[in-house]
């Protein structure tokens, strides 16, 4: 099966001693690979690595067979990514926005500024300022801005933060369309463990910058287990008990 994403041995230790250690992992085509951990677990440490924002202290990732400090701008030609909250002007229209977006890529059609604006649920509100938004519209543009290009694989760190009920389904319904009829490659963290088992077909799980357990939900869930939840929680009883103090 194709590799997408290739993580080996990636190390970044912050001057207070906090950080990931290790990490060692492949995400392949058509998955939609949920990364889970509880707050500080190294989560976001990960992603800003694996898109350019921060850089690893030692370790190597590869997107598409791509090194991303040697060959960055191939690595992330077919990439789309949201990390933390979405980098927009809050005195544009989410319109604007995605259009002022569209003019990094030579191909893209205004019919697919509209296409996906209806496909985060923003359509109503596309030419108010995003600075009226609420977080969770804002989540949706930060998505939408992902998206935009048809990138073949799609980087999302905590999408449903701050959204209510309607705009976490929302999203789980664009992600699992998007992972079904595109063919789209996603990586999602998330502590929500409930939706990461809804739209996942495979996990890592991070605690204390250690990624301490990787696979496919149904390979990981045994019978001993109900669900991912009593899963998850059994792992990080095992392994930082602290958490749960
Ligand atoms: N720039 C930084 N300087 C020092 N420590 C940092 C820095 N960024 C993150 N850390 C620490 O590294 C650890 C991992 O943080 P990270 O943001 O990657 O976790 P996370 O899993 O994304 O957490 P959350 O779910 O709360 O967003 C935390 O203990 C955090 O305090």
């Amino acid at each position: 099966m194709e590799k997408i994403l290739e993580v080996t041995n990636l190390t970044k230790l912050y001057r207070n001693g906090r950080g990931i250690k290790n990490i060692t992992f492949d995400i392949f085509k058509g998955d939609v690979f949920g990364f889970l951990g509880p707050n500080g677990a190294g989560k976001t440490t990960v992603m800003k690595i694996i898109t350019g924002l921060s850089r690893a202290d030692k370790g190597e990732v590869k997107i598409f067979g791509y090194d991303i400090t040697e060959q960055f701008e191939k690595a992330m030609a077919k990439v789309g990514c949201l990390i933390e909250t979405a980098d927009a002007y809050e005195y544009m229209s989410a319109y604007r926005n995605l259009e002022l977006a569209a003019r990094f890529y030579s191909d893209i059609k205004k019919t697919r500024i509209e296409e996906v604006l209806e496909d985060v649920g923003l359509g109503p509100f596309k030419h108010e300022k995003v600075g009226t938004f609420s977080l969770g519209m804002k989540q949706r543009l930060g998505l939408a801005l992902a998206i935009l290009s048809e990138p073949e694989f799609v980087i999302l760190d905590e999408p449903v933060n701050g959204l209510d009920i309607e705009g976490m389904v929302d999203v789980r319904n664009t992600i699992t369309h998007l992972a079904g009829e595109k063919q789209i490659t996603f990586f999602i963290s998330s502590h929500l463990i409930h939706e990461i088992e809804l739209i996942c077909n495979r996990i890592g799980i991070i605690i204390n910058g250690q990624l301490i357990r990787e696979g496919r939900v149904s390979e990981l869930l045994s019978d001993q287990y109900n669900s991912l939840e009593d899963y998850y929680i059994s792992q990080l009883r095992g392994e930082g008990g602290s958490f749960l103090r």
